[in-house]
């Protein structure tokens, strides 16, 4: 099912959560919609899903328009952040539930319920726990319950809410996959929202970046990453060192992992487009380590990001203690000419 977004504007009261959305999505496509709290991402979803009605502009689901229609003629699966399974029921009968309610003409038999429901609960790799009951489950479990619970309608459309919002970062990272692999499997159009630049780059085919109800930008996470259309992308994802001082007319940033560290013996000449700077401190975190150092023109502080190699090496040549200088040289930078595309 291809979703076409058109015009569409939404307010509550003063606040715009919906700025002139348009937006294509094609049949079949893994789309993240990413940006930070409040930029309205769940709202979009929620007008695509029929919950809210727009105040103008229009949704077509490939060429109907579904604007003004209701959610259950809309043929849409859910999944939500918090895990809304029903915990009398168990697992199978979690994931049958939206069949055995349908209308006794869509209804299919019982025995292509169940048949239906063990396909499902293969796919999630959850065919052994069938007989439990949520509470038996972790919250992985759950979530992999309430996917399938949400394909066994067999929707055209699925949108997910933050769907691995409470788990934590292990387990975030498996069911990133996972769910790549299943909507592959499907071939069903997703939407899925989230605030997690990783999440979103990782997972989905296009990216949509959202700000203040705006569409910022939207193309693959390579485009999206690689060349941010506006600062706010460029900032949103992924951290930045900005370049320009404030109040700049062309904005200019550079990422911690695009900056050379050269040592600065006194007297010596600056390389080309390096800055001078002194040592702050260094913090290893995994397989990185992140230096801190401080313009010498400046209070500004500059993040630099190496691999743990990368930082045994320069740390061997160079000790570092408070006050050592050094160059720092951008080996990327991009700046933004009067809101034109960072280049
Ligand atoms: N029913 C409502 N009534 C009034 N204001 C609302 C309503 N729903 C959302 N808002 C407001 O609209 C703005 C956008 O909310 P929305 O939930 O769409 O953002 P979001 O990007 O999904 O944020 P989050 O990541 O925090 O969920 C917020 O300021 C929110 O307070």
């Amino acid at each position: 099912m291809q979703i076409r977004i058109q015009n569409l504007n939404k307010s509550f009261g003063r606040t715009v959560v919906c700025d002139n959305v348009n937006l294509q999505i094609a049949s079949g496509e893994l789309l993240a919609l990413l940006g930070p709290s409040g930029s309205g991402k769940t709202s979009l979803l929620r007008v695509l899903a029929g919950l809210e009605l727009p105040d103008s502009g229009s949704v077509h689901f490939d060429e109907r328009d579904v604007t003004w229609a209701d959610v259950r003629s809309r043929n849409i699966g859910f999944v939500f952040q918090h895990y809304a399974l029903f915990a009398h029921m168990t697992v199978a009968d979690n994931v049958a539930f939206g069949l055995t309610v349908l209308p006794a003409s869509q209804r299919p038999s019982k025995k292509e319920i169940a048949e239906r429901v063990a396909h499902l609960l293969d796919k999630v790799q959850l065919a052994p726990l069938a007989k439990r009951y949520p509470h038996q489950l972790s919250g992985g479990q759950r979530q992999r319950v309430a996917l399938a619970r949400a394909l066994a309608t067999q929707p055209k459309v699925l949108l997910l809410d933050e769907p691995f919002g409470a788990l934590d970062a292990k387990v975030r990272k498996e069911l990133r996959r996972w769910l790549r692999q299943i909507h592959h499997d499907m071939g069903v159009t997703s939407i899925f929202v989230t605030h997690d630049q990783e999440e979103a780059l990782e997972v989905a085919d296009r990216v949509v970046v959202m700000n203040a109800g705006r569409i910022e930008q939207v193309g693959t996470p390579n485009e999206v990453y690689e060349h941010p259309a506006t600062p706010f992308v460029m900032e949103f994802l992924g951290d930045v060192n900005p370049l320009h001082p404030q109040g700049s007319a062309t904005p200019t940033y550079v990422r911690p992992h695009q900056i050379e560290v050269l040592p600065a013996a006194p007297g010596s000449a600056a390389p080309q487009d390096g800055i001078a700077a002194i040592w702050k401190q260094t913090q290893v975190v995994g397989p990185y380590t992140y230096l801190e150092f401080q313009r010498s023109d400046s209070a500004q502080l500059i993040d630099v990001q190496l691999t743990r190699s990368e930082h045994e090496q320069l740390a061997s040549r160079m000790p570092f203690a408070a006050g050592t200088p050094v160059w720092l040289r951008p080996t990327r930078v991009t700046e933004f000419v009067e809101a034109g595309a960072g280049i």
